[in-house]
């Protein structure tokens, strides 16, 4: 069963109050989006298995650990999602990258996929899904079943801000994909708006309105 994760660590619920605030510009919000990705991967990555190896250090020999071949996938949804890349890519730089593109329509909320690329072996990785947003989760239930419908038997959701009504809808459609989260919100309204949030995350991260 997918569990749900709030990352409450003070440095993420701190930057997170900027990212919401109307105040701050494009240039802030995207550095904050991007910082905060980071350090959410720092925490999402704490599973991540080791395996011994004999090192030298300048003093003797010794054995120490590295992650041990596992393969991780980062699966932005377009736009938004961009943000959080290279946040994650910077704690997993190997990682491969694969896009998703969708958007909501802003009068039926469904979500339009109109780009699907991935790395060739998805079903071999653990795959981390980004949006900072998680509003209906219709969005987010797309790119996830579109994933498992071409191989990917492991992933995980990261977002930063969700409504209650996005997190079940994902723990419905699927039960096995954990979702971490900077915050989990009070509400949508109605015009299926994160409430309190923090906007449009494409449009705050791009300059587009
Ligand atoms: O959970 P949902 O109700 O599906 O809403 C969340 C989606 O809405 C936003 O994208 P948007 O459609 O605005 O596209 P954009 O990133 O290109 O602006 C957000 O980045 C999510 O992908
Ligand atoms: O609050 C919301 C909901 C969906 N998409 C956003 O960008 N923000
Ligand atoms: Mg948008």
């Amino acid at each position: 069963m997918g569990n749900v994760y709030v990352l409450d660590h003070p440095l993420i619920q701190h930057k997170l109050t900027y990212i919401r605030k109307t105040e701050t510009g494009t240039k802030e919000f995207r550095e904050l989006v991007d910082e905060v990705a980071g350090l959410m991967a720092y925490e999402i990555t704490r599973d991540l298995p080791l395996e011994p190896v004999e090192i030298d250090t300048p003093v003797t020999k010794t054995t120490s650990h590295v992650i041990s071949g596992k393969k991780i996938g980062i699966v932005p949804i377009l736009r938004a999602g961009l943000g959080m890349v290279e946040g994650v890519l910077r704690h997993v730089p190997t990682a491969k990258v694969g896009h998703v593109g969708l958007y909501r329509d802003p009068e039926t909320l469904k979500p339009h996929e109109y780009y699907f690329k991935m790395p060739t072996d998805i079903n071999e990785r653990e795959l981390i899904v980004v949006d900072p947003m998680l509003a209906t989760g219709g969005s987010a239930n797309d790119a996830i079943s579109s994933l498992k419908k071409r191989g990917a038997t492991n992933i995980k959701l990261m977002c930063l801000i969700a409504a209650p009504e996005g997190v079940e809808a994902v723990k419905e459609l699927h039960p096995d994909v954990d979702i971490y989260l900077a915050a989990l919100d009070e509400k949508l309204n109605e015009k299926g708006y994160i409430v309190p949030g923090l906007g449009d995350a494409g449009d705050r991260l791009y300059g587009t309105k």
